[in-house]
């Protein structure tokens, strides 16, 4: 791992000799980094100009058509490669010391912290979890009159409301038991999964967890909740909003709020209070667009406007536990920093991390660079992206830019308005209801001016730079104890599903008059915009993976040389754009950020694999909704777990078992690479000339599909690839060798 070399600043807080909060020091790659990246710029312009003096003297339409992809390509690419520098120019690391808040702030003085939990779905996002995502966070190590928890379900479930009554009721014994036993894992599905120290006491509470645990899985497979469950009369009147509004779907009812836990009301078993457990089912109508997750984080922060207004907002998914209990303090040491404040603080970011990826981590789901590389880069510049997970946002930062005095929202909403009431005042309840109501924001700034962004697919990353381009600021928290865990897909298909989204929701921004490479290069500056646009165009990368993985490939089983000879100085140059770029990633990702070579091989195996599939795909599927075609909206990555599919998750293997047309890409590119490697190989040995840079790019690519031919012939499980895909990609090769062929020869 790198050592951080100078200290650069330390923050202080006032003149009362403050404790230190945190310090900050620049990377000792700063340097090389710039110097690597000028040489590396001057080898892309060789290249260019190879480009044009190919293309002004090719002779034939084949030779020129050839020329233009592979330089449309390699534009594509620079573009990409350009604007990745800004994670390199400046990266920084932190270090906290969450244990001197307390020094100079009294508990009363700490700041209230409203926690937003959203799920949108109790069958593809289990309740169970949900409600190990909100204990986690109950049990902080915070004082509890400070803590509000809201839970956002857009899947307007009665089993999820149940699922979190169960929870309240658990909570009076949990939260005592961790803090008595000072426990460090707060989810208790981990706890109990861990290697915990067990006692009378432990088995007890294991056994109400488990049987709390069975009532909701009950519950939600039978998808009825037993009179027996249901034992006060609150809840039953809570559910009967289910029954007495005829035809209530997950798409059209109204807004169901209920609060299941009053701090100032509800003590745990050792007599100390509960911190506030709210439910919130907006209300939906077909005929109202509901802006999926960005639609239910702006309710949560309206609702929670009325009861609690804390000044700090925590978002987290539903598949995120809170792995460290006294996570609040670390990120106060920036949230309650003058400075920073003055500096337009608006968010501090943790990293995503993940638990139970397999070793070699099969589908790069830890993505470093995106959740950790890349960020402590943009640290050093404007600060992270927001990654809608693990972030403790001012709320201040959600109601209009920096500069603007008093935000123009009603009374009730604005940052300084003093929630005082109790949460179940009738007049508290009436008005959360109307601010989850569908019509709400109908001529309002909300979506566009104030909260959470509307108009992508990635809200998060939308959202986060809107609020940079309008001067806020944000910081990047990476702890050694991950703060947040949560879990990846462990099927293939699911993660190309997710990343699709991801893709698509990506260039919705890019084409939007926000565009990072228009607008935020004026707002923010070049490298701030540049990386912005590094993300948001990123999808585009997948036209020269398509390229290199097709064209040189069809080329060389058709005789045809594109690339430099061995003996030409120009093989050098290709040499060293290939190794400097794949050499500087192998040691960003292993010696810079500790990863294993293994999961380094992985990562850029994804990358390739990502570029004929879901970038593909997510590219072709935005293009044809920009021509009105419509297509898929938020599509939840299930977080259901097939014990079978874990299995082979946990083997290594890639889980296809699915016909998709995201399969036939790829394996299209696996055969047509296999192919020309033995093509070549056989020239080679035959001492035929023949292009080696083709034959390596192709041998290259063979590597990085050896689990796509494991799962086309040497397979028998349920993961295997479908047959119809291999034929329709057997079929589908053939055709485009053809194509090549009468082009080509
Ligand atoms: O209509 C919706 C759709 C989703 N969600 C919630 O959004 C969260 C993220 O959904 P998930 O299916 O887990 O998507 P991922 O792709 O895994 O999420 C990543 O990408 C999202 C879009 O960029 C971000 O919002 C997330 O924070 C980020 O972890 C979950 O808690 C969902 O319950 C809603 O509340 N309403
Ligand atoms: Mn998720």
């Amino acid at each position: 791992m790198e050592e951080p070399c100078s200290r650069e600043s330390a923050a202080t807080n006032s003149a009362h000799a403050p404790p230190l909060l945190y310090t900050l020091t620049t990377s000792r790659r700063t340097v090389p980094n710039r110097v690597f990246a000028a040489v590396y710029f001057c080898a892309i312009m060789a290249l260019f100009s190879r480009h044009v003096q190919i293309l002004l003297h090719s002779k034939t339409l084949v030779s020129f058509s050839v020329t233009l992809t592979l330089f449309v390509s390699d534009l594509v690419l620079a573009f990409l490669w350009v604007s990745a520098q800004s994670f390199r120019v400046r990266p920084v690391y932190r270090k906290e010391y969450p244990e001197n808040i307390e020094k100079f702030l009294e508990q009363s003085d700490l700041p209230g912290l409203d926690v937003f939990i959203c799920t949108a779905d109790p069958y593809m996002e289990p309740p169970t979890r949900v409600v190990n995502t909100a204990l986690s966070v109950m049990a902080y190590e915070y004082p509890t009159e400070k803590l509000s928890i809201y839970v956002s379900d857009d899947g307007g479930s009665s089993l999820t409301l149940f699922a979190f009554m169960e929870a309240a009721k658990f909570a009076a014994h949990w939260l005592p038991f961790c803090r008595k036993n000072e426990l460090a894992t707060r989810s208790p599905d981990e706890y109990f999964a861990s290697n915990y120290s067990r006692s009378s006491e432990t088995d007890k509470i294991k056994v109400m967890y488990e049987s709390m645990r069975e009532r909701v899985k009950n519950v939600v497979e039978t998808g009825r909740i037993d009179d027996e469950y249901v034992t006060s009369d609150q809840a039953r009147q809570a559910f009967t909003q289910w029954t007495t509004y005829l035809g209530f779907t997950r798409q059209n009812h109204p807004s169901v709020i209920q609060v299941l836990l009053d701090k100032n009301k509800d003590r745990d078993i050792a007599g100390h209070c509960l911190p506030n457990l709210v439910y919130v089912s907006r209300q939906k109508s077909p005929t109202s667009p509901h802006h999926f997750k960005a639609g239910a984080l702006n309710v949560l922060v309206r609702v929670s406007a009325a009861m609690t207004n804390a000044p700090v907002i925590l978002t987290l998914d539903c598949d995120m536990y809170s792995n460290d209990p006294r996570t609040v303090f670390r990120a106060l040491c920036y949230v309650l920093d003058p400075a920073e404040i003055q500096n337009r603080l608006a968010f501090v970011q943790f990293p995503q991390e993940f638990h139970g990826l397999n070793e070699n981590d099969i589908h790069g789901s830890e993505h470093k660079r995106l959740f950790k590389l890349n960020p402590s880069g943009l640290d050093g510049l404007l600060g992270p992206n927001y990654l809608g997970t693990g972030c403790f946002i001012r709320r201040r930062a959600l109601l209009g830019d920096p500069s603007t005095p008093v935000p123009p929202v009603i009374k009730e909403i604005r940052p300084d308005h003093i929630a005082d009431n109790p949460i179940t005042a009738p007049s508290v309840l009436e008005f959360a209801h109307q601010v989850a109501g569908c019509n709400y924001e109908n001529q309002t700034d909300w979506g566009s001016k104030i909260g959470f962004r509307y108009g992508s697919l990635v809200e998060d990353f939308f959202t986060g730079f809107r609020l940079q381009c309008e001067g806020w600021r944000s910081i990047f928290c990476n702890p050694e104890r991950a703060a947040f865990l949560g879990n990846a897909p462990i099927n293939f298909h699911d993660f190309l599903g997710q990343n699709k989204r991801w893709q698509i929701g990506l260039l919705e921004v890019a084409s939007s008059r926000y565009s990072p490479i228009t607008f935020g290069v004026k707002a923010m500056g070049l490298f701030m915009g540049l990386s912005y646009s590094f993300y948001a165009f990123f999808p585009i990368a997948s036209i020269s993976i398509t390229t290199y993985s097709f064209l040189p490939q069809l080329a060389l089983l058709n005789g045809l040389n594109i690339f430099p000879k061995v003996s030409e100085p120009w093989f050098l140059l290709y040499t060293f754009l290939f190794l400097g770029a794949y050499g500087q990633d192998f040691l960003e990702y292993t010696v810079v950020s500790g990863g294993t070579i293994r999961r380094w091989w992985s990562d850029q195996r994804i990358w390739m694999a990502k570029g004929l599939s879901c970038s593909l795909f997510g590219l072709s599927e935005f293009l044809l909704k920009s021509i009105g075609i419509p297509t898929q909206g938020f599509n939840v990555t299930s977080k259901v777990v097939d014990k079978e599919q874990r299995k082979r998750y946990e083997q290594g293997l890639l889980e296809f078992g699915v016909p998709s047309p995201m399969f036939v890409t790829l394996t299209m590119a696996a055969i047509i690479n296999l192919c020309s490697f033995i093509y070549g190989l056989i020239n080679l040995v035959s001492g035929k000339e023949g292009d080696f840079m083709q034959l390596v790019l192709s041998a290259l690519i063979v590597m990085n599909c050896l689990p796509i031919y494991e799962a086309m012939v040497l397979r028998s499980d349920k993961g295997k690839m479908p047959a119809t895909t291999s034929v329709t990609a057997t079929i589908l090769a053939l055709a485009v060798y053809s194509v090549a062929y009468l082009i080509l020869k």
